[in-house]
């Protein structure tokens, strides 16, 4: 190992409890969200997810790293993670596509990390007390001034983070094949094989800023609307909300997921809560209760929508119903809305389809947007 690789680094927690490990990535000192993911494999894509913006992610998996990083799995054009703890870190890549070491793409981002510490401790204390605040730092070694600075981060609740994500300029994502439809994608904080997913199946993608007005949205000339994933507090999603209850008033065919799951739920008048700890990983099981089939689903979720799950919701655009839920903890995993003339209107789920790294389980949700689209032409 390099004389780098053992400069210590400390993890402090809001409510005191600290970590001693070793310096990971880049040196300094970062603060977030201290949060854990399951997935075992999958770090790239986990670490470019624009979701995880302003948190401290720790991988439940020990040893990570093993496959370096490469130029193709990449969710978006840059590392969003505030910060990274890795129990065992990787000390050769081993893979033919890989074209740097996980330190280095970390050091190049300057995305301050820390290995070596107990990282089943964290999550068993993160599973107990809830995702909390957290730092990281390279400097500042004693726990009680880390702590202190800590406790001036801002929480993530109430946390309006979608502008600091989201394209800065609108751009086409053109289909794959012949043409079939036209979708615009609100894009508040999207993944790269989201709108991917959309093209293979004949639908030119049409990616707006967050901001995008009615005005903008309808100049496409949309067949459907799809909002996206992203970082922060569903409550603070305002303009997406009264731009999609705009939509839905005009009963343009919708698909959302995870943020858009949220923002579809606030739509049809629901709340929205922060989980405890959330949902993160490609291992969580959810029930399609039309089909009563389980699926194996990527997430990243901290937040959830509040809907009733045994009866419906009259709402001004229809009937709205939960048509997901996960198989943990009976969190709402989708929703779905018939529209005043009895046939589908719009749906989102909380998870995943597009899941990079997999696992591929709820790829039909993609094909389900294009029926609806079908279904309304
Ligand atoms: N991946 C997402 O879109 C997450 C949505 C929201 N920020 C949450 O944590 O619940």
């Amino acid at each position: 190992m390099s004389q780098a690789a053992h400069n210590p680094a400390l993890l402090v927690l809001e409510d005191g409890r600290a970590f001693a490990g070793t310096s990971y990535g880049a040196t300094g000192e970062t603060f977030g969200e201290a949060v854990f993911t399951t997935g075992m494999t999958g770090y790239q894509e986990t670490l470019t997810d624009p979701s995880y913006h302003r948190q401290i992610v720790t991988q439940t998996a020990p040893h990570i790293g093993n496959t370096g990083v490469n130029d193709e799995d990449d969710e978006s054009s840059r590392i969003w993670v505030a910060g990274y703890v890795v129990r065992d870190p990787a000390r050769v890549s081993s893979n033919w596509r890989a074209k740097r070491s996980l330190d280095e793409q970390l050091k190049a981002q300057g995305v301050v990390g820390i290995s070596g510490i107990d990282t089943r401790a964290l999550t068993r204390h993160l599973r107990e007390r809830g995702a909390m605040r957290a730092g990281i730092s390279t400097e500042i070694l004693d726990p009680a001034a880390l702590l202190a600075k800590v406790l001036e981060q801002p929480q993530m609740a109430g946390a309006d983070l979608a502008a600091e994500v989201t394209a800065a300029e609108a751009y086409v994502v053109p289909a794959e094949g012949s043409k079939k439809f036209t979708v615009v994608a609100l894009d508040l904080g999207i993944k790269t094989m989201t709108p991917k997913r959309m093209a293979e199946r004949g639908i030119e993608v049409h990616v707006l800023p967050a901001t995008a007005s009615l005005e903008e949205v309808l100049a496409v000339k949309p067949d459907g609307i799809f909002m996206s994933n992203g970082p922060g507090d569903p409550e603070t999603t305002e303009h997406p909300t009264t731009l999609l209850k705009a939509l839905l008033e005009r009963e343009i065919p919708y698909f959302g997921i995870c943020f858009g799951n949220q923002v579809f739920g606030r739509a049809l008048g629901l709340g929205t809560f922060k989980l405890k700890y959330g949902h993160r990983g490609i291992n969580q099981p959810v029930l399609d209760r039309a089909t009563g089939k389980v699926e194996i689903t990527a997430q990243n979720h901290g937040f959830a929508v509040d809907a009733p799950l045994n009866e419906g919701v009259e709402t001004p655009y229809g009937v709205a119903e939960v048509s997901h839920v996960s198989l943990n903890d009976n969190v709402v995993e989708g929703l779905k809305l018939t529209g005043r003339d009895g046939k589908p209107l719009a749906f989102s789920v909380q998870y995943h389809p597009e899941a990079a790294a997999g696992p591929h389980d709820s790829a039909y949700l993609f094909d389900r947007f294009v029926s609806l689209m079908e279904g309304r032409s």
